[in-house]
């Protein structure tokens, strides 16, 4: 059997670069152990923070050391070429958190390429992604969510009486505290928690300099639950975990430093709530179409007995405190043979 050679990509034009890296290096790992030494040969892919693309050494250099390149120093070739190696690529593996790399842009340049890659396509990439669009699409599915409002930059960046009057409806519809949000993000990114007008204003602000489309959510207050999905057509949920911090929310520094959250898998929760929240992920996912894998996070209102839908993320983490690997690696699905299913879903999808 010849060995297939797997195009990972990552790092990215995209808030999320750290994290991918860091992702791409388990992924990388996983495809090169066991059984998978023998399917795979792992071409490595660096995307630059400001898009430049490179291969071989020096990108299997910045997965190994997990530190970005610099941009300061000119990339010999020019935006639009690409690497040679990239036309021997038989599987693309994207692990591109956020704008650029889980919003559809790669998979459209994938998808003209002709070449079959893991998850989802352009339209769950992109309906996944925009928290906006995600949201109005979870609705249509009857899934039960916080209440929000969208907002444009053009709106927090007016020179009118436009602001005030936002934050005004802001106040009256969600009160506080509430949560602002970049529409396209992940990790955290941007993302604020405020309890004050001059700290909306200022999340608003902030906010509107990650994206163009921002959405503000009431805030709730619930135990926080995740389920990892997998699968095409016939996606099957994994079992549900659950996270607990100290800090005012789950932040970017909550998130990624080792001892500040706490994992727990399976989650300690009624057996109806599990599988609420398990059905609930599956029609999460496919209210936006997507594909191969996703993780879908949940707020868990004990008061109430309340699922709330919070959001799906098409290209989840992988970093050693990430929920989805271990989810699966739960459910009877250890990394390596995640990666491999994952591989065989593209090759399904994209035959
Ligand atoms: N409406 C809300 N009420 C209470 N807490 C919230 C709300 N929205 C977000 N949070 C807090 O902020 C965290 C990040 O929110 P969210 O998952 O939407 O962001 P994200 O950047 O897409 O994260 P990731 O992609 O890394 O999971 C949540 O895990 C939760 O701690
Ligand atoms: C990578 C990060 N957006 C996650 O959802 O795990
Ligand atoms: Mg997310
Ligand atoms: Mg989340």
């Amino acid at each position: 059997m010849s060995q297939k050679r797997i195009g990972l990509l990552f790092g990215g034009c995209s808030g999320e670069h750290e994290v991918s890296i860091v992702s791409a290096k388990t992924i990388a790992n996983a495809l090169s152990q066991d059984e998978n030494r023998d399917r795979y040969q792992v071409l490595p892919f660096y995307i630059r923070k400001d898009g430049y693309w490179y291969s071989d050494d020096t990108a299997a250099r910045v997965l190994e050391s997990t530190t970005p390149l610099s941009t300061d120093s000119p990339c010999d070739r020019t935006l639009w070429q690409f690497p040679d190696s990239a036309a021997e690529v038989d599987v693309w593996f994207p692990v591109l958190h956020g704008p650029n790399g889980e919003d559809g842009s790669i998979q459209g340049l994938l998808q003209l390429m002709q070449v079959p890659y893991v998850g989802s396509g352009i339209v769950g990439s992109s309906v996944g992604m925009d928290k906006i669009a995600m949201k109005m699409a979870f609705a249509q599915a009857g899934l039960p969510q916080v209440k929000y409002e969208a907002v444009t930059r053009a709106q927090v960046w007016s020179d009118s009486c436009v602001f005030p009057k936002l934050c005004d409806d802001i106040e009256a519809s969600l009160g506080y505290p509430c949560f602002v949000k970049p529409a396209n993000l992940g990790s955290s990114v941007g993302i604020a928690k405020v309890r004050s007008r001059q700290e909306l204003e200022a999340a608003l602000d902030n906010a509107a300099s990650y994206d163009r489309r921002i959405i503000v959510e009431a805030g709730v207050t619930a135990r926080e639950v995740e389920c990892a999905v997998l699968g095409n057509d016939y996606p099957k949920a994994s079992v549900v975990g659950e996270i607990t911090f100290d800090s005012d929310f789950y932040d970017y520094e909550t998130k990624y430093t080792a001892g500040k959250s706490q994992l727990f898998i399976p989650a300690n929760l009624p057996e109806e709530v599990i599988e609420q929240i398990r059905e609930r992920a599956i029609q999460g996912f496919q209210a936006v179409d997507a594909a191969g894998e996703a993780r879908v996070d949940f707020f868990y209102i004990e008061a109430t007995g309340e699922v709330l839908i919070n959001e799906i993320n098409t290209l989840p983490g992988f970093t050693a405190t990430s929920m989805y690997p271990q989810l699966w690696a739960a459910t009877g699905i250890p990394l390596p043979e995640l990666v491999h299913r994952l591989v065989e879903l593209a090759i399904e999808r994209h035959p």
